[in-house]
């Protein structure tokens, strides 16, 4: 299989982020290209979660600079990464569990909605002409990701990976350009795994959206990830192609350090 990766389009510099004593990312740089799929691996508390947060504008690191498509980020609130056109997923589902798949994945498509709330409620004009196109999107996320026998189930009542799906359907329906993974085979049997998988090489295969993907579970990152970069205790001790990192010396003692 051969893929086009393009040019950097997330360039963190020299990241530093404190939390009042605790310091969850030391002096931290790496890139994200176009097209590519990134991981970001390393052991329990390393700072991975924190790192997606600074890329997605939750988190404000303390120092170090922040490139998207070579201008730098002054301010980022999260709000701004959808604008950017940045989505992600959570490790712990954040769905309306009482709502169905349907509703749940619409949800993805609110800031993409330009009508008012009055004319939503009359659902007049322009705003029925926009739900019908949102409808017709959320509709190709459902038959993209085999979803369809499910549409009008309430999410809460779906298996644990198929909720999972539906998460990244409603990350999906954004249209991103990048998309953020915070775990999302955590919890999941071989085969939920191995559909993950199969939807995550997909989605970036067709759509051409970049990823960048926390994962603990160290086959599937070999398997999928373009380049993968590795904390440890809030440091980068490792980055490269999976190759080079499965090879890495300090790569290997934080992880035999850690009982993986
Ligand atoms: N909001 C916060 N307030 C205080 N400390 C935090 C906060 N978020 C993260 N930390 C601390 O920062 C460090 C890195 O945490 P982070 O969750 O980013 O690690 P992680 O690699 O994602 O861990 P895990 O694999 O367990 O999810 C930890 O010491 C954590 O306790």
């Amino acid at each position: 299989m051969s893929k086009q990766i393009g040019e950097v389009i997330l360039d963190l510099q020299n990241i530093s982020l404190r939390f009042g004593g605790v310091k969850a990312l030391t002096d931290i740089s790496f890139d994200v290209r176009e097209h590519e799929i990134r991981a970001i691996i390393g052991p329990n508390g390393a700072g991975k979660s924190s790192m997606l947060n600074v890329i997605n504008g939750v988190y404000h690191p303390q120092e170090g600079k922040v490139f998207w498509r070579g201008s730098e980020r002054r301010k980022m609130e999260p709000h701004m990464a959808a604008q950017q056109n940045i989505a992600r997923t959570f490790q712990n589902i954040a769905l309306f569990k009482g709502m169905s798949v349907l509703d749940n994945i619409m949800t993805g498509r609110i800031t993409k909605m330009k009508s008012t709330f009055l004319e939503h409620a009359l659902w007049f004009g322009r705003a029925r002409q926009e739900e019908l196109e949102h409808r017709k999107k959320v509709e190709e996320v459902i038959d993209f990701l085999e979803i369809q026998h499910i549409r009008k189930t309430p999410v809460g009542r779906l298996p644990y990976g198929l909720q999972k799906r539906v998460e990244l359907g409603r990350a999906l329906a954004a249209e991103p350009k990048m998309l953020l993974l915070d775990e999302p085979m955590a919890g999941m049997n071989v085969e939920e795994k191995q559909d993950m998988c199969r939807f995550i090489l997909d989605v970036n295969d067709q759509f051409g959206t970049t990823i960048v993907l926390i994962e603990h579970d160290m086959g599937v990152v070999m398997d999928i990830s373009d380049r993968v970069v590795v904390l440890d205790y809030g440091k980068k001790i490792g980055d490269g192609v999976p190759d080079e990192v499965k090879n890495n010396e300090d790569v290997i003692k934080a992880y035999l350090g850690a009982g993986h």
